[in-house]
């Protein structure tokens, strides 16, 4: 895992006056699952939009598979598969007939077509639609569709813009797998989300806010980084404790998670508990203790602590 498949240098897109994506260096390893961490409007589109060739960057250098952006655009179209927010498929056609749309698209016909058509209705678990028509399924059914017409002529690379956002966690959970089965026969994977808990599947991934990348790394090492700054408070009161700890310079947040108050504090604190302790009110009978950084409080740390 050590070729770039996608890297980009000072990447960035304007609207107007307004930057939707500034600055933006990327590398992402051939084999790899890259996560895109980020609120609504942060630039997760458009950036996949520009690493797909269907958006020209107004700034920065960008190559994909090779291919210089935007003139490679055409040679790379056929090397990736791109599934979008939106359910892009056919509505009034079935599965099996949508799944053999796409494939003519992509240059399949006769014998091959029928093979892999027949080889992606069995890995996706859509035998049983396979004559349904595409708008009558259920959110989990046309998502498992979507990702089958993506990779129907087996790209390398593959782009899923929030792919989860309108499934129920089974759904969610059974999708991660087929990405992780792709993922070990050597598809490349760049998935945009707004879930924490995807993001945490991904080997490696970005956090972006208001257009910028924040932070990248592996979630593991982002998380081990914060070591020693989240104290978790359980007690009586835990609004009232809120808002004493955020007015405390040592503090940079806090949010409460069910009967729970996470706290992040300043980095090079030498005794977080102790700072915290001593800003509550004497005899305050709640439990403090160090607990284990989670992806949140990476988010958290690194960005205004916007909401996803
Ligand atoms: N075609 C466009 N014209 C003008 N502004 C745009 C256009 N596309 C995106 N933007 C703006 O760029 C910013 C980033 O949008 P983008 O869709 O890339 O974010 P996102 O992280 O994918 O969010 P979402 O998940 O809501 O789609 C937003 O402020 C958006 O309004």
């Amino acid at each position: 895992m050590n070729t770039a498949v996608i890297s980009a240098q000072g990447l960035g897109r304007r609207f107007g006056e307004h930057w939707a994506v500034r600055q933006l260096d990327l590398s992402v390893q051939a084999g790899m699952i890259y996560g895109f961490l980020g609120p609504n409007g942060c630039g997760k589109t458009t950036t996949i939009r520009m690493l797909t060739g269907l958006l020209t960057p107004s700034a920065g250098e960008v190559e994909v598979l090779g291919q210089a952006l935007p003139a490679g655009a055409e040679p790379l179209r056929q090397a990736i598969g791109y599934m979008t927010q939106k359910f892009s498929l056919y509505g009034d056609l079935t599965v099996a007939e949508n799944l053999r749309f796409i494939g003519q698209i992509y240059g399949l016909s006769g014998k091959g077509l029928r093979q892999r058509v027949t080889e992606l209705l069995s890995q996706y678990y859509l035998e049983a639609q396979a004559n349904q028509l595409a708008g009558s399924m259920s959110g989990g059914q046309r998502q498992r569709l979507a990702l089958a017409a993506a990779v129907i002529h087996r790209p390398q690379l593959l782009f899923l813009d929030e792919p989860t956002s309108a499934v129920d966690p089974e759904s969610r959970r059974s999708f991660w797998e087929q990405l992780f089965d792709l993922s070990a026969e050597g598809t490349t994977i760049l998935v945009s989300t707004h879930y924490m808990d995807e993001a945490e599947r991904c080997h490696r991934l970005a956090i972006l806010e208001q257009g910028q990348k924040r932070i990248d790394g592996e979630p593991e090492q982002l998380m081990g980084a914060l070591d020693g700054r989240v104290v978790e408070l359980e007690g009586p009161d835990l609004r009232r404790c809120k808002s004493t700890l955020v007015a405390l310079d040592e503090v940079q947040s806090a949010a409460q998670q069910g009967t729970r108050l996470r706290v992040l504090v300043q980095p090079g604190l030498a005794d977080p508990t102790a700072t915290i302790k001593r800003a509550l009110p004497v005899g305050y009978p709640g439990q403090l203790r160090l607990a284990r950084p989670s992806l949140e409080d990476v988010f958290v740390s690194c960005t205004q602590g916007g909401a996803s």
